[in-house]
């Protein structure tokens, strides 16, 4: 349904946009239908730049995005994104943000009609947003008509997702939806993404928590400065992970019986050195993925050069 080829972002920064930032290097991956595709990284590794290109927010620098075979940098006009939006749609960490709080919650919902269903009526486009709602587990006496105020920050991410419902939706792209939210209200969420895969949609599930990725993926994408530095079944990934940055992500996760010093302690430096070949690299994550067991891919460190590492002279 989704993939990425090969795909690059770099930014321009600094003064007059001299210089040059490499956000995301040589990503490629897929999600198919009714299956989530966990993206996993720290702040400041691409994440969220994917998702942003994926939904056509920002333009792609390097290789190609395709969406059921439509070349996502190549909708050109009104006309073609919104085509592109009928069947893709992002929810985002700040549910807030997205609501405009001089006015009812459910004006999203009136603006999607307006752009999208304006022959539909009245009665109809109201058994339609009810029927929306039941499925994000939201009563619709309890929440039309409020304020963004008046609603939880659970509430208001779950009327978003019921609002891209109210589209043929087919890939939902949730960039650190639960973020914001408290414990048990994320599990409610994170039940809601179960719900959406079981009826068939893709889930791009952006996240910088490496336990929220294992409760709902299928397949994890772990980012480490731009570049995948570890791919695979999510069971696989989360058990054996291979790369000592997948490692030192796990060993974040807050574990009752141990310390974080313990945890520090227990694991490899993470020294650029490469986790396949284990000699040294540039470790720049210039990194060419290889295939340690089925599906399961390790960011080899590279030369630098877009090779793989050299043997250690040293060695
Ligand atoms: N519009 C932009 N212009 C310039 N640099 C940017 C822009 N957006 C992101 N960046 C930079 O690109 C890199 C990747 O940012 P991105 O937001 O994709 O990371 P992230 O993994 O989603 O992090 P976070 O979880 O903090 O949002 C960072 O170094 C960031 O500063």
């Amino acid at each position: 349904m989704l993939r990425l080829d090969r795909v690059s972002k770099v930014y321009r920064v600094g003064s007059f946009g001299r210089e040059r930032l490499h956000a995301v290097r040589d990503v490629g991956f897929e999600v198919r239908s009714g299956q989530v595709v966990a993206l996993i990284g720290e702040s400041g590794s691409g994440k969220s730049t994917i998702g942003k290109m994926v939904l056509g927010l920002t333009s792609i620098t390097g290789g190609a995005i395709t969406f059921e075979g439509t070349d996502v940098a190549g909708l050109r006009g009104h006309r073609a994104h919104k085509e592109y939006y009928r069947r893709v749609q992002g929810v985002f960490q700040d549910p807030f943000s997205s609501f405009n709080p001089v006015f009812p919650a459910d004006r999203v919902f009136a603006l999607i009609r307006a752009e999208y269903f304006p022959e539909v009526g009245e009665a109809e486009w109201r058994r339609r947003i009810e029927e929306s709602l039941r499925v994000v587990r939201l009563d619709p006496a309890q929440v039309l008509g409020k304020y963004p105020h008046q609603l939880s920050g659970g509430q208001l991410q779950r009327i978003l997702i019921a609002r891209a419902l109210l589209l043929d939706i087919r890939l939902l792209v949730a960039d650190e939806v639960i973020s914001m939210l408290d414990a048990s209200t994320r599990i409610d969420v994170l039940n809601l993404l179960a719900d959406l895969k079981a009826r068939g949609m893709g889930i791009l599930f952006v996240t910088h928590d490496l336990s929220l990725g294992n409760y709902v993926s299928d397949t994890a994408v772990i980012l480490r400065r731009g570049a995948i530095a570890e791919s695979g079944p999510a069971d696989r990934v989360f058990t054996n992970p291979l790369h000592p940055y997948t490692r030192r992500l796990l060993s974040s996760v807050p574990r009752l019986h141990r310390t974080w010093a313990q945890a520090d302690a227990e694991l490899p430096a993470d020294d650029g050195g490469c986790p396949v070949h284990g000699r040294a690299g540039a470790g720049d994550g210039s990194a060419t993925l290889v295939e340690v067991e089925a599906g399961h891919f390790v960011g080899c460190a590279g030369d630098g050069e877009g090779g793989p590492c050299r043997p250690d002279p040293r060695a």
